[in-house]
This record gives C-alpha cells, sequence and structure tokens, in this order.
C-alpha cells in the first residue's frame, strides 16, 4: 500500500491497525465504539448522539445502499470517525443518490477501511471502550507520536457536549392533520424522527436550544415538555438537570429519550454511570415490565441510570415514587423510568427508530395520553 492510500488506527491501550484511507485523510480523534446495525448507517452517521465519537460498524460491507437527503437524521454528519471492513464500490439502490464516500469527503469525516471489524469488536467488548485515533495523509507519523496524540486527546467521561450538537435558534415542526397537543423539545442532540413521530400524532412542536431557560420554556405553556437524546456525559449536565426540575415543579407532562432519560434520572436523585462497552444497534431486546412485552429496539448509549430495578423507590430528590418500567434483557440495564406521583416518564432507547424496528413507536402514544390526562 502507498502512503496516499495507507491508514493507521491507533487505540488509547497502543494496539493498532492498519488499513486503507477511507473517506477523508487527515487525523480524528475521539472514544472507538462499536455499531451492530445491519442497515441504518445514513442514520447512524447523522445521529448528533455519535458526536465526539469514532464507530466501528460490525456489519461488513457498508456503502451498499448510499446515500440519499430523505434518511438523515440532523443537518450534518456527528461521527468522529469511521471504521468498516468492506466499503462498497459502488451503490445499488433506487433511492441512492450520492456515494458514502463521497458524503464521508464532502462532510470531512476521517475514516479507515480494510479493519477487521470483528477482532476489533471483541477487543473493545472485553477491555471496554477507549480514545482512539485514526491517521491518515499528512497526518500519519511514528506509532509513538500517534499514540502521544490518543493519549492526550479528551474523555468521554465528564464530556459536555449537547451544547455543541444543538440548535442556537428555535423552530417549528407542525402538527400534520388537527393539531391536538403542542409539546417544546429541548435540542439536546434530537434526530428528526423523534418531532416527526409527534407531528404524526397531531403534535405541534417547538424545538429549542438545549440552553433555553426553564422560565421561556414554561413560558410557552406547552401541554408537555420532551428533552431529547445528546452526545456526552449526563453527569456533566448540571444546568439540564436544573431546567427539568423546574418543569417537574410546574407539573406539567414530561417525556424523555435516551440524554434525555438521564437527565430524568438525575432530577430525581439518581446517579448515572459509564457502561464498559454500552448498547449501540437496532436489535436490543427489552422488556416493559408494566405489560411484560418484549420489545426489539434501537440503541446508542454509553451510560446508563443507576435506579433500584424492583418495585417502586422513592425519588431521592423528592419527586414521589419512580418505577424502572424497561429493562434490557442482554445485561438488567435501566431502559425506562416512570413518575407515579409526577407526570413524567423517559426511555433509554430510541422509539423514533430511525434506523431500527418501530415496536416502541408506542411511546409517543402514551406521551399523547398523558398530555390529554392532564386536561381531564
Ligand atoms: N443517544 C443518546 O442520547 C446517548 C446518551 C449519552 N450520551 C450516552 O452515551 O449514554
Amino acid at each position: 500500500m502507498t502512503d496516499a492510500t495507507r491508514a493507521v488506527l491507533v487505540l488509547e491501550d497502543g494496539q493498532t491497525f492498519e488499513g486503507r484511507a477511507y473517506g477523508a485523510t487527515g487525523e480524528t480523534l475521539g472514544e472507538i465504539v462499536f455499531n451492530t446495525g445491519m442497515t441504518g448507517y445514513q442514520e447512524t452517521l447523522t445521529d448528533p448522539s455519535y458526536h465526539k465519537q469514532i464507530v466501528v460498524m460490525t456489519a461488513p460491507h457498508i456503502g451498499n445502499t448510499g446515500v440519499n437527503d430523505e434518511d438523515d437524521e440532523s443537518r450534518r454528519y456527528w461521527v468522529a470517525g469511521y471504521v468498516v471492513r468492506d466499503p462498497a464500490r459502488r451503490p445499488s439502490n433506487w433511492r441512492a443518490q450520492r456515494s458514502l464516500d463521497e458524503d464521508l469527503i464532502a462532510q470531512g469525516v476521517v475514516g479507515i477501511s480494510g479493519i477487521d471489524t470483528r477482532q476489533l469488536t471483541r477487543i473493545l467488548r472485553t477491555a471496554g471502550v477507549m480514545r482512539a485515533g485514526i491517521f491518515s495523509g499528512d497526518a500519519l507519523a511514528s506509532d509513538d507520536a500517534l499514540l502521544a496524540r490518543v493519549r492526550e486527546s479528551a474523555q468521554m467521561k465528564g464530556a459536555h457536549l449537547a451544547d455543541e450538537v444543538s440548535v442556537t435558534e428555535p423552530y417549528e415542526v407542525p402538527a400534520i392533520g388537527d393539531e391536538v397537543a403542542h409539546v417544546v423539545a429541548v435540542d439536546l442532540g434530537i434526530k428528526s424522527m423523534t418531532p416527526q413521530q409527534m407531528a404524526q400524532r397531531g403534535i405541534r412542536v417547538t424545538v429549542v436550544p438545549s440552553r433555553m431557560p426553564a422560565a421561556e420554556i414554561l413560558g410557552m405553556s406547552p401541554d408537555g415538555v420532551f428533552f431529547s437524546n445528546g452526545p456526552g456525559d449526563p453527569g456533566a449536565a448540571d444546568a439540564t438537570v436544573a431546567t427539568l426540575r423546574e418543569v417537574l415543579d410546574a407539573k406539567v407532562p414530561f417525556f424523555g429519550i435516551c440524554f434525555g432519560n438521564q437527565i430524568l434520572g438525575r432530577a430525581l436523585g439518581y446517579g448515572t454511570y459509564k457502561l464498559a462497552f454500552g448498547h449501540r444497534g437496532i436489535n436490543q431486546p427489552v422488556m416493559d415490565r408494566t405489560t411484560g412485552k418484549v420489545e426489539v429496539t434501537a440503541h446508542n448509549h454509553g451510560f446508563a441510570v443507576d435506579a433500584p430495578l424492583d418495585g417502586e423507590s422513592d425519588s431521592p430528590a423528592g419527586y414521589g415514587r419512580v418505577k424502572v418500567s424497561h429493562v434490557c434483557l442482554n445485561d438488567d440495564v435501566v431502559e425506562g423510568l416512570e413518575c407515579v406521583d409526577i407526570p413524567a416518564f423517559s426511555v433509554q432507547y430510541h422509539p423514533e427508530a430511525a434506523a431500527g424496528p418501530h415496536d416502541a413507536s408506542y411511546l409517543f402514544d402514551r406521551f399523547l395520553d398523558l398530555m390529554k390526562g392532564q386536561h381531564a
């Protein structure tokens, strides 16, 4: 391989992988994580929760269906880097408008291909996720120099990132058909399918910046408030937790997804912790403990809420009784919270399902019911 096509992936623990430059060339640093989705790479690349993460795709062949203008989950690609085994040489799909390579280059995403992603995933599953770097072109240097670059890069633990991905100005997503409710959705890294799912149920959604004060949110007199998914460590999001407490105090119905679930957990007084390698994929089994039904669900989280699994516990922050409503059947991680005494609930996974199965879309109906119940 010539230096023009050579790329190196360096893990924080000193292991290196040789591959080919894929997408943009240069240097990128981030937390390396694996995603097990067999489909949905476009949704993954545009999910703001992947900000500052290098994503390894365990599906060996990536790019087959190209990219189109409809499947983006946000306004740009967010992944810090992209690791694949075997990129498609040409896309083949009636919806394809461009090749993935073209988009990765246009969006400046530094990637590497030709990597044994199975071996790499087994390393991350055993050792846990860690910092890493992809280097190609002018960024290539001695192994020691590259490892030093990785080891001086930022950790995900303690990272406050939601403000970096959030919009700076509010925007509206109109209800489809008759408007039955109005929700203020706080954009901590929101995916576009989320307001879309609400709009389909007649909800008008005002998406607002992550830093909007509670008084301004409540000043819009919404029927409900929503906190989105997003990147970073929920343990570093004190201001967002404080905002949510004011919303809960006002007894406005609340729904949160992923980061929003972690923020609700913290607002209720529980801790959050970092998982060894997290959940990222589109076929994770979750049990709804109210109905006993198992859903196959989309996930992207590296942190989780630490709340008592069984029965009802008293919110340490004084918000009454709380139930862990959903649990992951792979590892018993908390996947949902439901308040008994205030109108608030949340899930750690992705009912908006982009990419992923639609098993959990009933949660948007539950949010609507909660809002209607408040009016009854
Ligand atoms: N998708 C998300 O909202 C992720 C939440 C958080 N950044 C985590 O990794 O757990």
